[in-house]
């Protein structure tokens, strides 16, 4: 899947691309502060999170001039061994006291820019590695969650990035993005691919009726950067809520194309959440191919198989305007 969940800030005309980092940074933690006081949207039952288990993969850019030398001189005075950023990051995930995602990433980057002032911005990204909870029998005969025990899952998750700079008043946050990553749907009826263009190399037949398999990624950017953080939970948008809006939309929209589906899931985004500018899309259409269908005259019923290779893909941007001129 083609994915840019990075927003990379590009080099000012005529400077040269220059920054280093780590990836690929798995940690774990037990009992993270919950998060609460999230404010609720008819599309989804999320209102918080435990964070029981919280595990992260980090990423780390850091940039700033004094690294210049380390390139071009051959000497490592000022430069902070990748290593070292990996421990750094693992250690503040013991003294972050947030619940966000975010919020570590800003408390995590402080920490960096206090610590080595040699550091001109740094970008920090993570995918939230998901666990999902798994219901256990109580004493009444009902089921609840397990307080102890939960799976690992191979299902979307939430994904976050701030990118800090040192500005007058200490670091602020330049720029961030939020979003859930590798959404996958399934969707047995109800969609349609028709009308697009008939020519001499079109093979696809239309479809009034199809099984529509897509996965996403949807990210989203605050007006105000500082609400990413979680730190007013009633203005934090939760990837759990944003993923709950994708399927509600894609169960009650009987949608044209991927294209027409992206477009309902970013206003209804932008209408439940205020606080967000504007909702970004990658989707990939991974529609299984029908081998039989209306078996026994039921025109709900099909076989179906994987595609084949080439995939077709989406990317879509959405701000307030689109929201104001419906
Ligand atoms: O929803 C779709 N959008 C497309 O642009 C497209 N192209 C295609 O071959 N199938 C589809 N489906």
């Amino acid at each position: 899947m083609t994915t840019n969940k990075h927003r990379e800030p590009e080099p000012e005309e005529g400077e040269r691309l220059m920054n280093y980092g780590k990836e690929k940074i798995g940690i774990y933690r037990t009992y993270a502060t919950p998060l609460e006081n999230v404010r609720t949207i008819p599309e989804s039952s999320f209102d918080g999170r435990d964070n029981t288990l919280l595990g992260l993969d980090v990423r780390i850019r850091l940039e700033g001039d004094k690294f210049f030398k380390n390139f071009k001189e051959a000497d490592n005075t000022d430069l902070v061994a990748t290593d070292t950023m990996k421990n750094f990051v693992q250690y503040q995930l013991g003294e972050y006291d947030g619940a966000t995602v975010e919020g570590f990433l800003d408390f995590t980057g402080r920490e960096f820019l206090d610590q080595y002032p040699q550091i001109e911005a740094i970008q920090l990204s993570a995918d939230q590695i998901p666990f999902d909870e798994l219901d256990v029998p109580t004493d009444d005969g009902d089921f609840e969650p397990s307080e102890l025990v939960f799976r690992v899952s191979q299902n979307e998750s939430g994904f976050g990035e701030v990118y800090l700079t040192r500005g007058d008043d200490g670091p602020q946050i330049e720029e961030q993005n939020s979003g859930i990553t590798d959404l996958q749907l399934v969707k047995v009826k109800g969609s349609s691919f028709t009308d697009y263009v008939q020519d001499e190399h079109t093979t696809l037949p239309e479809r009034e009726d199809r099984t529509l398999y897509i996965s996403m990624d949807i990210f989203w950017n605050y007006e105000d950067p500082e609400d990413c953080l979680g730190e007013e939970p009633q203005r934090y948008v939760a990837p759990e809520q944003v993923r709950d809006i994708a399927h509600v939309m894609f169960d009650e929209v009987y949608s044209q194309s991927i294209q027409d589906l992206i477009y309902q899931v970013g206003l209804r985004v932008l209408e439940r959440f205020p606080q967000l500018e504007s909702v970004n899309f990658e989707a990939n259409n991974q529609t299984w191919i029908a081998v039989r269908e209306e078996i026994d005259g039921d025109e709900d019923v099909r076989v179906l198989r994987e595609p084949a290779r080439p995939t077709g893909y989406q990317q879509f941007s959405m701000d307030r305007d689109d929201l104001e001129e419906q």
